[in-house]
């Protein structure tokens, strides 16, 4: 996993749109807005006690795969055009990569997009709230495993979101608090 602040210009949504130069996003500044990360072997997923602690630990008990293609994904393109545009969600989205890469770009809680790349082994959270989208990069694949605590709802809901209750806490937790930080180490 890499992670980065954009570059804001509109070229081909599938480059690295790396700022020159690059401008990385640490683990820390990730978990402050409420990402979470772990890497693990995806070779064996279905024995992997790792990943079985987490999903006991979350309460991710639904699990399915989402494999990326045209031929296995019924309105492929209108899904990736979905997966771009801004949105959030009323529950955490979490996502295992087990083959492939992509970009998942995510808000910061000044508005700034950090894009989060990730590759084989790499398992990340984006909490409930969170203004995120997501991209293929030009490998063009990805096999993704989707986990989430009881009946999954995938609906996605378009900033602005404001009034939200999933964007109000996320708000609450998350960004007010970033800035109180930064108020008190101003003292
Ligand atoms: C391809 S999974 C990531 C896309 C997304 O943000 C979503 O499914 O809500
Ligand atoms: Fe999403």
């Amino acid at each position: 996993m890499e992670a980065w602040y954009m570059d804001e210009t509109s070229e081909d949504q599938r480059l690295p749109h790396q700022k020159n130069p690059n401008e990385p996003v640490s683990l820390n500044k990730l978990a402050d807005i409420g990402v979470l990360y772990w890497h693990l072997n995806p070779k064996d997923y279905e024995n992997d006690k790792e990943l079985q602690n987490i999903r006991q630990t979350r309460g991710y008990n639904y699990m399915d795969l989402l494999d990326l293609c045209p031929e296995k994904v019924e309105n492929y393109e209108e899904k990736l055009k979905n997966f771009f545009r801004e949105h959030i969600h009323a529950d955490e989205e979490i996502r295992y990569c087990l083959q492939g890469s992509g970009y998942f770009d995510v808000r910061d809680s000044d508005d700034r997009w950090i894009r989060i790349w990730i590759k084989e082994g790499d398992m990340i959270v984006l909490p409930a709230g969170i203004y995120h989208r997501f991209t293929l990069d030009k490998g063009n694949y990805i096999k993704l495993m989707r986990l989430f605590v009881g009946e999954p709802v995938w609906t996605c809901y378009n900033r602005p979101q404001e009034d939200h209750p999933a964007r109000v806490g996320y708000v609450k937790n998350f960004v007010d608090d970033s800035k109180k930080g930064v108020a008190l180490e101003a003292h």
